[in-house]
């Protein structure tokens, strides 16, 4: 029998599972989609017994494509997760008390608003690591308790949980409750530099320290996975890693230099932090990981709109996605900038009060222009990032690529420009499950160290066919557009 490790990414949009053999090689995935609910502008809800469904329907579907292959043997399970999307359940039975507000989700922005205060956002700054924003799962659990228990009576009892998607499948699992230190940082209620919640954040958001988890490194023995799948049953969930910290590991980054980004909903551009550089205020600073050896820091920006202008421009034009994409794949911008600040402006600026815009309309600009503008949107923020980070994380030579979109060659062309150096495409796009199976293999002796160092990391370097004039030009109109979505009235 040869050892497999079954691992479980759970997105906003899709919760994937994958298998992978002893030598680091993908031998069955399956995906299973999911709902998000928009209640009102800027309200992004997903719900709690839903994902739990799409887990057990994704590894069902993936253990489906084994059945009856003789020497698959699961060695251990490693679950991802979507990262800051929050939520509040019951200790007795693991069900939910309250939707789960997605890390989309702006409706905490008056909160946000009230609290800022100069002294305020520098405490939070230095403590989580993290800019006061509703992106993080603080401000979500500070509404929803207001919402739902206002006193906080429930809250202090002991009755209830509350944290982030790991936590929550967990608690589904029948294991202790507790979250992983990746997710806990991505709360804005951990402090970064001890690893554990602070107690001035808790005060700030009025978070009984009751209702959260334990921090627990990001492999061990969490649960058996009994309850995913009868051929799981004795099987050992042995890492737990938020998605984008699992891609970085997945490609092998290891160290400062090498930078990548996830393309997804939104996106995630990453690297292991190196210790004595201050960093540029519109990069966050995170727990990438425990993986034995202690939390290990990475900086990282998060970007809120990538896959999701694509989709917003295939629903505006009544499109199914994959044609809007080659649409915009194969057409021109001439000129027109669309800035996505559906929610405002992530990474480098994390402006709550940016717009969405479109500039450089004329009568000939029709749906091609406005796609190819939204798929050069995704570059150009990617680019943003990649400057601020070249101020932080110096010696970066290319930029790592993965996430569905990192399959497209137009895009792919325009990153590479945008940023001046080669991207690197992956050979298969879903590296937020892989790593997470990286690491549940090391826990389980399926490898150790310098064998998942030296995994076949299948890689094609990608340069840009852009000339330079035509990157300056373009890059000069995306700024000038950003600054008119960030203008004040
Ligand atoms: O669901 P994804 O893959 O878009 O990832 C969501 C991120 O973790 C949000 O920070």
């Amino acid at each position: 029998m040869a050892a497999h490790i079954l691992a479980i990414d759970q997105g906003t949009s899709a919760t994937k599972c994958i298998l992978v053999d002893a030598a680091g090689r993908m031998v069955a995935k399956a995906t299973a989609p999911l709902s998000e609910y928009l209640p009102l502008p800027g309200w992004v809800e997903q719900d709690a017994e839903e994902i739990w469904q799409s887990v057990l329907q994704a590894v069902q579907a993936c253990l489906a494509q084994v059945s009856g292959v003789p020497g698959v043997q699961v060695a251990g399970v490693g679950i991802s997760t979507q990262r800051e999307s929050a939520l509040v359940w019951q200790r007795s039975d693991g069900r939910a008390v309250t939707p789960l507000l997605s890390w989309q989700d702006q409706r905490t922005v008056a909160l946000r608003d009230r609290l800022s205060t100069d002294a305020v956002e520098k405490m939070v700054r230095e403590r989580s690591g993290l800019p006061l924003d509703p992106m993080f799962s603080a401000l979500k659990l500070a509404w929803l308790l207001d919402e739902f228990d206002p006193q906080r009576e429930q809250a202090r009892s002991g009755n209830w949980c509350a944290g982030t998607v790991d936590a929550y499948l967990l608690g589904r699992l029948g294991a202790d409750f507790v979250t992983e230190v990746g997710n806990a940082s991505r709360t804005q209620l951990l402090n970064v530099h001890t690893g554990d919640w602070d107690a001035d954040l808790l005060a700030l958001f009025g978070i009984p320290r009751q209702l959260l988890p334990r921090v627990h490194a990001s492999r061990g023995v969490f649960a058996t996975a009994d309850k995913l799948h009868p051929a799981l049953e004795g099987v050992p969930v042995l890492s737990v890693m938020a998605d984008s910290h699992s891609a970085l590991f997945a490609h092998g980054g290891f160290e400062p230099g090498q930078v990548k980004a996830t393309l997804g909903t939104g996106s995630s551009v990453m690297a292991l932090a190196p210790s004595g550089v201050a960093h540029h205020p519109g990069m966050c600073l995170t727990i990438a990981w425990d993986a034995g050896q202690g939390p290990v820091l990475a900086l990282e920006g998060n970007i809120r709109a990538a896959g999701a202008t694509l989709r917003w421009l295939a629903d505006l034009f009544e499109m199914p996605l994959d044609d809007a994409v080659e649409l915009a794949s194969r057409s021109a911008s001439n000129g027109v900038c669309l800035v996505p600040g559906f929610n405002g402006l992530g990474a480098p600026w994390w402006d709550t009060q940016a717009v969405g815009l479109v500039s450089g309309l004329t009568l000939s600009a029709g749906k091609s222009a406005l796609m190819a503008a939204g798929l050069e949107s995704i570059a150009h923020q990617v680019a943003d990032v990649i400057d601020a980070m070249d101020q932080s994380v110096p010696g970066m030579r290319k930029l790592y690529l993965d996430g569905g979109p990192s399959r497209n060659p137009r895009l792919l062309d325009m990153l590479a420009g945008y940023i001046s150096r080669p991207v690197v495409q992956c050979a298969d796009p879903e590296l937020s499950a892989l790593g997470v199976a990286h690491l549940a293999g090391l826990q389980a002796g399926v490898w150790d160290w310098a064998g998942l160092k030296a995994l076949a990391r299948a890689q094609n370097d990608v340069p840009s066919t852009l000339a330079a004039a035509e990157v300056a030009a373009s890059r000069h109109n995306w700024s000038h557009a950003v600054a008119r979505a960030r203008l004040r009235g």
